[in-house]
């Protein structure tokens, strides 16, 4: 990696925030970025710490920032587009500033405290103005799985440990953790059916991913050389590629995802830094004994040696039984960031390397993200192996795809000892009928 780990990573390290070293997401050593609004009021950048929402323009107005980190927090508007384009320097100066005076013993704590807001009484909204929107397939075992499904006889098409596939995304309907997610109706044939329908899908059903926030970006024309990428990429989120397994099914080939894919993506709103992410990044694990070697525009020693990640991902589901019984949650998968074929730089450097202009809060979806086991699919139609082996509930309810009034939660958590431990925040969503 181009940078090291330092103060700002200690372990020991506590803030004078309450409840922020005991917050499961958002201790002192994370410190993501989003966009929020204080009790109604206008968007704004925020950083979280805790439970609380640390006004950034209101810190900018103390005059307790330093020049570089100033400049990052004057650039932002309504959107953090700006603060993504102006790549790392700022974003790391303004780490560096936040961590020390968010830090306990901090002798301006008087001024800074006013300035904080709890964070259940803002909204967050998507972080910045994604103009597009791209979503990778790099999840090898999700790849298999579904590709066993979709194409029996050829699950994993050739292309595949070569190329890092993608498919371009719809960017308008991308919305923050927490906005309903309506059923879309469409264009459905059974496989044995000589009709073709219209009308709500039937198989609807989630995908666990990370997103990456590019940020400065590439001018037309002018690719991304691999070991440059890491410099482009200005974050990470969770990412749920809502999917609708009957349209997919009818409407995929020879093109790719269209309508079973757009009707909506929820993306958890805070920017968690490449920086926070330091302490989990892992070598890319060794490719299986027999597969090609990437070509070379797609390999990097650094990218080999510390481009891949070490996060733990979650999904749950609540449904109505559950929540009526006030049973908890039901864990639905537990899975992790090594089962990603190609690392973020691969994908950024890959998207790029045509000529095709990425720009500052475009958004790039990694695929799915399952492991090699059952307990470990980052979806539904894994997980229940096309829905012929449906999910038991505590609450005696049974699920192949989801119902109404279901909700899907998604964690991501980095872990190691010796480190503190940081999330992502929160990616979720409900159900809500079709229309009309
Ligand atoms: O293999 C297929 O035809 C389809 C695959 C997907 O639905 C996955 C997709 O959106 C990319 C991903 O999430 O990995
Ligand atoms: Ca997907
Ligand atoms: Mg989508």
């Amino acid at each position: 990696m181009t940078h090291d780990l330092d103060h700002t990573h200690d372990a020991g390290l506590r803030s004078w925030v309450p409840g922020a070293d005991d917050h499961p997401d958002f201790p002192i050593q994370n410190l993501p970025l989003g966009i929020v609004s204080p009790d109604g009021g206008v968007p704004r950048a925020g950083v979280a710490i805790g439970r609380h929402i640390l006004d950034l323009p209101a810190l900018l107005a103390t005059n307790l920032l330093s020049g570089e980190a100033a400049a990052a927090v004057e650039a932002v508007g309504e959107t953090l587009n700006p603060l993504l384009a102006l790549g790392a320097g700022p974003r790391r100066a303004l780490r560096r500033d936040l961590s020390a005076l968010l830090r306990e013993g901090q002798a301006e704590r008087r001024t800074i405290e006013p300035l904080l807001h709890e964070a259940a009484a803002c909204r967050l909204h998507l972080p910045a103005a994604i103009g597009d929107y791209t979503d990778f397939y790099v999840g090898i075992h999700h790849a298999e799985n579904i590709g066993r499904q979709f194409r029996p006889d050829n699950p994993l098409l050739p292309n595949y440990k070569h190329v890092p596939i993608g498919y371009h995304g719809r960017a308008s309907s991308i919305r923050p953790s927490g906005a309903p997610v309506r059923r879309p109706s469409g264009q459905t044939k059974g496989p044995d059916a000589d009709t073709i329908h219209f009308g709500p899908s039937q198989r609807l059903d989630y995908e666990l991913e990370l997103g990456v926030w590019v940020g400065p970006g590439n001018a037309l024309g002018e690719p991304i050389a691999i070991g440059e990428a890491e410099a482009h990429i200005a974050g990470y989120c969770l990412l749920n590629d809502w999917s609708a397994r009957d349209i997919q099914s009818w409407e995929y080939q020879p093109l790719g995802p269209f309508l079973s894919k757009n009707f909506v993506t929820t993306i958890s709103p805070w920017i968690v830094t490449p920086e926070a992410l330091l302490p989990f990044r892992i070598p890319q694990p060794p490719r299986p004994q027999g597969d090609p070697k990437p070509l070379a525009y797609l390999t990097d020693e650094a990218d080999q040696r510390g481009g891949a990640f070490d996060l733990r991902l979650d999904v749950f589901l609540l449904t109505p039984g559950l929540r009526e019984a006030g049973l908890p949650p039901h864990r639905v998968a537990v899975s992790n960031t090594r089962s990603m074929y190609w690392t973020a730089a691969q994908m950024l450097a890959h998207h790029a390397s045509g000529g095709c202009n990425l720009r500052p809060g475009d958004l790039l979806g990694t695929g799915t993200i399952s492991g090699p086991e059952r307990d470990a699919c980052g979806s539904l139609i894994e997980a229940t192996l096309g829905g012929r082996e449906p999910l038991q509930l505590a609450s005696g309810e049974e699920r192949r795809f989801l119902e109404d009034g279901d909700e899907v939660l998604l964690q991501a958590h980095g872990v190691r000892e010796g480190f503190a431990s940081i999330g992502f925040g929160e990616c979720r969503g409900v159900i809500v009928g079709a229309s009309g």
